[in-house]
């Protein structure tokens, strides 16, 4: 077992700054996967408990070993306020690795959401606590805490590799992971792609549509063909 107690986060106003783009903007993430290669989103198949979840916070990291929770409840006493937990279980929508009194444990550390790479339980209370859950699905059974488990090790989760310390931004489209090291680029493209929106959004209440704007007929007539292409080099 791996229990790694200190975290490097990213600088506050970097964290803040991914506050104040989820408060001003709607679709924050689908701008931040643009800005990382049209990338960077984690599966369809991570189901919100409830609409309206839009959040972003810095990762603590749960690895499970078959259905143990252990890993689960030692990752929510070494989180800070407003981190997201993110929990690694290989995508077994088959176990619960989440609940109801594990998400009191968490609101008790203001612990801002879990994202969960498997199933969870006692939905409807946790509704009520409003607590944010993204998931694979809901079951009834859960695994034994036995004490197996890493904290705050790289893992994956839904289709991506998540480090702690890393920026996840949800929004109604998704779930986006920045690593650290990118997280202030990240932040400054974004920033600026979504202003750019902001003109062409524009031009489209003024009546335009995507096509002129683009010229979608010329970007057509370009097919490119990769053996031409080819055969051109030689
Ligand atoms: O107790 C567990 O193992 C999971 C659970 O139901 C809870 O956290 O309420
Ligand atoms: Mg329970």
């Amino acid at each position: 077992m791996t229990v790694i107690e200190s975290v490097k986060r990213p600088q506050q106003t970097i964290v803040e700054g991914y506050k104040e783009l989820v408060k001003n903007y709607e679709s924050v993430t689908c701008a931040i996967s643009d800005n990382m290669g049209r990338a960077g989103a984690m599966t369809a198949d991570m189901k919100p408990l409830f609409e309206g979840i839009r959040l972003a916070g810095t990762v603590i990291t749960a690895k499970t070993v078959g259905g143990d929770l252990s890993a689960v409840i030692k990752a929510v006493d070494l989180a800070q306020p407003e981190d997201i937990i993110v929990v690694d279980a290989q995508g077994n929508a088959n176990s619960a690795f989440w609940g109801e009194n594990i998400t009191m444990s968490a609101m008790n550390k203001r612990v801002a959401a879990a994202v969960i790479d498997g199933s969870f339980r006692d939905v409807e209370e946790i509704r009520k606590l409003k607590f944010p859950v993204f998931s694979k699905g809901i079951v009834p059974n859960v695994g034994a805490i036995a004490g197996y488990g890493h904290v705050n090790v790289p893992v994956q989760c839904a289709g991506l590799p998540v480090h702690p310390g890393d920026m996840i931004i949800i929004d109604g489209n998704g779930i986006v992971v920045v690593p650290n090291e990118e997280a202030e680029e990240i932040l400054n493209k974004t920033r600026s792609l979504l202003e750019v929106e902001d003109g062409v959004q524009e031009k489209l209440k003024a009546g335009a549509t995507i096509g002129e704007l683009i010229d979608i007929d010329q970007l057509m007539q370009n097919g490119f063909n990769y053996q031409e292409r080819a055969l051109e080099k030689r």
